[in-house]
């Protein structure tokens, strides 16, 4: 292995795995291996377990039954939400506060010609990249939606993560904003980092996704290349949701 390559992600392993509430099972009994450097799409139409089924791999949830867990060592991970969690801070500060209490960072912004940098000109790099500099100073919670979704991959960018999860990142952003947290993705991805992202948006999904997982009802239905998911759906719901037929 080249030594600039990242290692190798664990597998994440869902065995016989499902989330009851008040008797009601909101996630069926669910066997899944998510392995590889892939983008992964969690598919379904609303209400399926997309949520519910990332938190659960996100470990933010124990299954109520079964198993979930890393086959291998736990990688480092991070989660960006439909909506943004954001401290009552500048954006710049929502930046230095995870430099501060997180050790594992990501190396190329830890030094600038061999020297250290600050936290301040690390967040200030990460903003940048972004295109959020000039919001540097703005509380955190009064920018916009699709800013606020920057400054979250921002943070997520500044942790460097092997994997990343990502529930619905752009289901309340425009045109626009949409393209960049899609660009951010796949530069994540190109990087090294694996990805676990939820969308009902077909569109979205024929652009980023390597494989697929579909659920409908809390039942996971299919588990399987996108080319083939697209071209010849296993299953009579996921070939309605891909004619746009299949509400819930
Ligand atoms: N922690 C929880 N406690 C109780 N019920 C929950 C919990 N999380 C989700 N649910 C319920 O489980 C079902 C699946 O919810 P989930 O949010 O996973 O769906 P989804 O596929 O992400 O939908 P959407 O596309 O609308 O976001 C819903 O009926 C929801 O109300």
């Amino acid at each position: 292995m080249n030594a600039s390559q990242p290692p190798p992600v664990a597998t994440l392993a869902f065995d016989g795995a499902a989330f009851t509430h008040r008797g009601h099972t909101l996630l069926k009994p669910t066997t899944l291996r998510l392995s590889g450097c892939q983008r992964t799409l969690i598919m379904g139409p609303n209400g399926a377990g997309k949520s519910l089924l990332m938190r659960l791999a996100h470990g933010l949830l124990p299954p109520t039954s079964g198993a979930v867990g890393w086959q291998g060592t736990a990688p480092t991970q991070a989660m960006v939400f439909q909506r943004p969690v954001l401290l009552r801070r500048s954006a710049l500060d929502n930046l230095t506060y995870v430099l501060a209490i997180n050790k594992t960072l990501r190396p190329a912004l830890n030094r600038t010609a061999g020297h250290s940098i600050s936290r301040k000109a690390q967040a200030m790099q990460a903003l940048d990249k972004f295109g959020l500099a000039h919001l540097a100073q703005r509380p955190a919670r009064v920018l916009s939606g699709g800013e606020q979704q920057r400054l979250a991959l921002a943070r997520a960018w500044l942790l460097n993560p092997q994997v990343l999860f990502l529930d619905e990142p752009t289901s309340a952003l425009d045109p626009a904003a949409i393209k960049a947290v899609e660009d951010a993705v796949l530069e994540f991805h190109r990087r090294g980092t694996r990805i676990v992202m939820s969308t009902h948006d077909l569109h979205q999904a024929r652009r980023l996704a390597d494989d697929v997982v579909f659920l409908h009802n809390g039942h996971l239905l299919e588990h399987t290349l996108a080319k083939q998911f697209f071209s010849a759906p296993a299953s009579r719901e996921a070939s309605a949701f891909i004619r746009g037929e299949l509400v819930w």
